[in-house]
C-alpha cells in the first residue's frame, strides 16, 4: 500500500442513494421472512458496511456471522471449493441463511461458497448483493435474490470495496479515474 499516492475518485452512488436502497431491501427481507428468523452471513471484508447497514433495516430475530474465504484459481479446481480463512461460529442447519456480498463480479466466490453452505442443510439459502456486474459473469449457477444496483463493468471502490486495501471507508461508491500526478 502506498498511501502517498493520490487518486481521482468520482462519485457514482451517494451515501443517500445507497442507504435508501438498502432500507428498501431490508423492508423486502422483513416482509418475506415475517414470523421467522434469519441468519446473515457477512463475507469479509468487502461486505461489512453493507451488512451492518442492512441488518439495521431488517426487523426480524437475527443471527449475524462472518466468513472469510479466498477462491482457488478458476478453471483448474474441478472440486469447486473455496479456501475458508475464517468459518462460521454456529451451525446453519435449519436456518434461513442470507449470504451478504458487496459485489458479484465473475461469480466464482458465490458459486463455490453457496455449494459449500448448501451441504450444511440450511432451511433456505439466499444471496443478497449490494452491487452486481452481470457483464463480468463467468459462471451460470449463481442465482441472486436481492440486488442493490446493477452496475457497468468498471472498477468501483468505497462502502467496503477496496483498491489494494484502500478506500473501504469511503461513505459512497466511486470509480477510480486514475492517479493524480
Ligand atoms: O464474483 P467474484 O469475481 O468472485 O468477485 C467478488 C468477490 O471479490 C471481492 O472480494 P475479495 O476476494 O477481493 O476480498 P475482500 O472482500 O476482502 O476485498 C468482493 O468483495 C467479492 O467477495
Ligand atoms: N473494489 C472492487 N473489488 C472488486 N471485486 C470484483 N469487482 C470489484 C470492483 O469493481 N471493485
Ligand atoms: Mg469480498
Amino acid at each position: 500500500m502506498d498511501f502517498s499516492k493520490k487518486y481521482d475518485i468520482s462519485v457514482y452512488l451517494t451515501e443517500e442513494q445507497l442507504n435508501k436502497r438498502i432500507a428498501e431491501i431490508g423492508a423486502q427481507i422483513t416482509e418475506k421472512y415475517r414470523g421467522q428468523s434469519v441468519y446473515l452471513i457477512c463475507i469479509l471484508k468487502g461486505s461489512i458496511f453493507f451488512t451492518t447497514e442492512l441488518a439495521k433495516r431488517i426487523d426480524l430475530p437475527m443471527t449475524m456471522d462472518f466468513m472469510s474465504v479466498s477462491s482457488y484459481g478458476s478453471g483448474t479446481e474441478s472440486s469447486g471449493d473455496v479456501k475458508i480463512k475464517k468459518d462460521l461460529e454456529h451451525s446453519i442447519e435449519g436456518e434461513n441463511v442470507i449470504i451478504i456480498e458487496d459485489i458479484i463480479d465473475s461469480g466464482n466466490t458465490l458459486s463455490r461458497l453457496s455449494k459449500l453452505l448448501a451441504k450444511r442443510n440450511p432451511k433456505s439459502l439466499t444471496i443478497c448483493t449490494l452491487l452486481d456486474k452481470p457483464e463480468r459473469r463467468v459462471v451460470d449457477d449463481v442465482n441472486v435474490d436481492y440486488v442493490g444496483f446493477v452496475i457497468p463493468d468498471k472498477f468501483v471502490v468505497g462502502y467496503g470495496l477496496d483498491y489494494d486495501q484502500r478506500f473501504r471507508n469511503l461513505p459512497y461508491i466511486g470509480f477510480v479515474e486514475g492517479e493524480i500526478k
